[in-house]
């Protein structure tokens, strides 16, 4: 077990990365999927389950926990970890990306956001040094820099005053944090759709010395070609020896071609929240359990899973619990999601270490092409 922060490139194929990051609470295999524990909780499932499906490695939410149950609470219950049950790493993010999407009467300056809970209304401040000081007290493992997501499209002079700001708050962030030992705090490159900003970004960021960079303000709607287009302009700029985060990506499709462009991190809700409206993810592409086509159909979602949400029930009776409303059935979703994205993930490590990536990511689309037989 190490008392320190150490990330280790074990294989590549291309661009592509097979690593390691190795922590005190534990070792994450990249490239790693992060389930989202938003509140503290990995939306109807148990965190054994989470564990035995292969996360080595979930994502908590500040802006959620802040508000409630309140970061000062958490600690004085002993931290996440215990709080939650979950011994293992936890990244959790710095909340501005939430604040814009979720608080009411948000303002950004200098100092940072201002907002007032979607919750109770209560208005509260984050600046850079407070989102460092919540996940510290949540005993976060991996701290996120407080950052803006500029939403695109943008005017190119609107994306460059954002990114600078997040390069100022990258350094505030970087005091505040100070030396959590055995602990991270990954900077953010920003720069919207546009590729000289984002280097700049990259290389501004490298500069700082950190622990390894998230790459944000992507998956918030652009094509997938300009967000890819974005991370063989950035990858480059990024030091090989640290690990590389993309945030909020993606489908199985955004991950391998991330992947193949040198990303090691990925968190995303999707299998989580799409398991939860009936939706299934599978290697032969989604299924969605609403379908009236489902009714009669005796066939689990996969016999050849090792995981029973897709192995022992059969499609009829999922799409019954779905359209009963039925807890059962986002919980036996979201478990064959989550379990479908980590074999995804496992299949990519495989693969890179035996350098045959291409042809796996080719095998993978044309099970996803082929559908559902
Ligand atoms: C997880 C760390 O998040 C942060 O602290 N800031 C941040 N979060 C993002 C989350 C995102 N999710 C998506 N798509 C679903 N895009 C995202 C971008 C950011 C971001 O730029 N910055």
């Amino acid at each position: 077990m190490t008392q320190s922060f150490q990330f280790s490139l074990l294989a590549t194929d291309g661009a592509a990365r097979r690593g390691e990051v190795s922590m005190p609470r534990g070792t994450i295999r990249t490239p790693a999927f992060m389930p989202v524990g938003t509140a503290g909780t990995v939306k109807a499932m148990y965190m054994d389950q989470v564990r035995d499906l292969g996360a080595d490695i979930i994502l908590g939410n500040t802006y959620h926990l802040m508000l409630r149950p309140g970061a000062e609470r958490v600690a004085r219950l002993g931290g996440l970890h215990e709080f939650a049950r979950w011994p293992h790493p936890i990244l959790t993010d710095s909340g501005g990306f939430q604040v814009m999407s979720l608080a009411q009467l948000r303002k950004l300056s200098e100092k940072g956001v201002t907002f007032k809970s979607h919750i109770d209304g209560v208005v509260h401040e984050m600046s850079p040094e407070r989102s460092i000081e919540i996940q510290g007290l949540l005993g976060s493992d991996i701290q996120m820099q407080l950052d803006e997501c500029v939403a695109l499209p943008a005017e190119r002079d609107v994306i460059e005053r954002s990114m600078e700001l997040s390069l100022r708050w990258a350094d505030r962030c970087k005091i505040a944090f100070g030396d959590q030992p055995g602990r991270a705090m990954f900077g953010i490159v920003q720069g919207g759709d546009d590729e000289a900003l984002r280097v700049r970004s990259a290389e501004a960021l490298t500069g700082l010395d950190l622990k390894g960079y998230a790459v944000g303000g992507l998956a918030v709607g652009e094509p997938q070609p300009v967000m890819l287009a974005m991370l063989d302009a950035v990858c480059p700029a990024l030091p090989q020896h640290k690990p590389r985060y993309l945030m909020g990506v993606g489908t199985p499709d955004d991950i391998v071609k991330s992947v193949q462009r040198g990303i090691d991190m990925f968190d995303c809700v999707m299998p989580t929240r799409a398991g939860r409206h009936g939706l299934a993810y599978t290697r032969h592409g989604k299924i969605n359990l609403r379908n009236a086509r489902h009714a009669e159909d005796s066939r689990p979602l996969d016999a050849e899973s090792d995981c029973p949400a897709a192995r022992d029930y059969s499609r009829a009776y999922l799409h019954h619990l779905v359209k009963a409303g039925e807890a059962l059935g986002g919980m036996l979703l979201t478990w064959n999601n989550l379990s479908y994205y980590q074999s995804l993930m496992q299949g990519l490590r495989d693969a890179i270490e035996a350098g045959r990536l291409a042809d796996h990511a080719a095998a993978l689309a044309e099970g996803w092409a082929r559908g559902d037989l």
